[in-house]
């Protein structure tokens, strides 16, 4: 690796203290990073069964998709930033990480990053919807972290009917199932 190369990975260091701003606004005591965040989705789709998705492409993907986080930090849409302004900074960042980078590697990164963001592929749509799962499903086990069943639902509420890839409709299918046990349970401690 080139002394550039190792430039990149003290900025993506910065990821794994770069928390989760949705969990910071809901007041989660000790919330994820975006690293922790990257590199669930990362092992969520080297986990897929579907042989008709480039799965070393969605990981490839899982691993960038956020990476310009570690710059201009994680927007939220609570931080009433609009999409256009999201993707000049997000752009700007990644432009300054992949300069950092060899010619080749510099196209390679920039290249996947821009695919997600435009989510012109089936492999980019398929971690879209990893990155939305990954979320409900950090959400449910916050909730049974701090016991607080049910108290996270603007995660469900903003990504329902999101879903469309079989094998995750399948995983939102088991987290909607657990939570909804963990609600009812609540409501009916004695049933
Ligand atoms: N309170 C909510 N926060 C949300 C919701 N959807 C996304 N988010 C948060 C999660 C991340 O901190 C951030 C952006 O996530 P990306 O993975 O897209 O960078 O926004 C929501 O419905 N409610
Ligand atoms: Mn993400």
């Amino acid at each position: 690796m080139e002394q550039r190369g190792y430039g990149v990975l003290c900025l993506i260091h910065e990821e794994t203290r770069v928390p989760r701003t949705g969990w910071v606004y809901r007041n989660v005591e000790k919330p994820e990073s975006v690293s922790d965040h990257m590199y669930r989705m990362a092992v969520m789709a080297l986990v897929t069964e579907d042989k008709s998705l480039n799965k070393d492409r969605c990981i490839r993907l899982a691993l960038v998709h956020d990476m310009a986080e570690c710059i201009v930090g994680d927007i939220a849409p609570a931080d009433n930033i609009s999409k256009e302004e999201k993707h000049r900074r997000e752009e700007a960042a990644m432009r300054q990480l992949t300069q950092l980078l060899s010619e080749d590697l510099k196209k390679e990164i920039y290249e996947l990053w821009e695919e997600y963001e435009n989510q012109c592929t089936a492999e980019a749509k398929f971690v879209k919807q990893l990155d939305q799962c990954e979320m409900i499903l950090q959400a449910l086990e916050y909730e049974e972290l701090e016991n607080t069943p049910g108290r996270l639902q603007d995660f469900y509420d903003s990504t329902a009917g999101k879903f469309i890839h079989p094998e995750i409709l399948q995983l939102v299918s088991l987290i909607n199932t657990e939570r909804n046990k963990k609600i009812a349970a609540t409501c009916h401690p004695h049933s």
